[in-house]
């Protein structure tokens, strides 16, 4: 009985991840951008049949962005509940929660010119 309840509880907080990243597609702009983008990179890898080190790289820097994405709007939902007055430190928190989703995206930005590039270069 006490291995069921655990059972079920497992479940119940996969539902509630996935509730989480339902309601982040939906509300989320940037993430919507993200998802978009992370979908014609999929499309484009394909096509060019790069190496499965090659989609290693793309799949996990694909994933960074999009997880400090959810993370970066999570904090923004927090502090704007827990004071949404203006403030200059609640400002610099947000700062540095997108700082961090910038540098996933700028390198991300860089891996992609790295694997296509060449691949682009040799179609031209
Ligand atoms: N309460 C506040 N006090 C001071 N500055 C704030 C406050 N709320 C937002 N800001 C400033 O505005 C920026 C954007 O914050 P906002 O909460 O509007 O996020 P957003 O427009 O959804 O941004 P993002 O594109 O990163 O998702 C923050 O990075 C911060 O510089």
């Amino acid at each position: 009985m006490n291995s069921d309840y655990k059972g079920r509880k497992k479940w119940i907080g996969l539902s509630y991840a996935l509730n989480g990243l339902k309601e982040a597609v939906r509300e989320e702009r940037n993430l919507k951008i993200h998802l978009i983008i992370s979908f014609f990179v999929i499309v484009c890898s394909a096509w060019f049949q790069i190496t499965a080190i090659e989609w290693i790289v793309l799949i996990l820097i694909m994933a960074l962005v999009i997880s400090l994405e959810m993370i970066n709007s999570s904090i923004e939902r927090v502090m704007d509940f827990l004071a949404p007055e203006f403030h200059s430190s609640i400002g610099i928190i947000k700062d540095i929660a997108a700082g961090a989703v910038l540098i996933a995206a700028g390198s991300s930005i860089v891996i992609g010119l790295i694997i296509f590039l060449p691949k682009v270069m040799v179609l031209l």
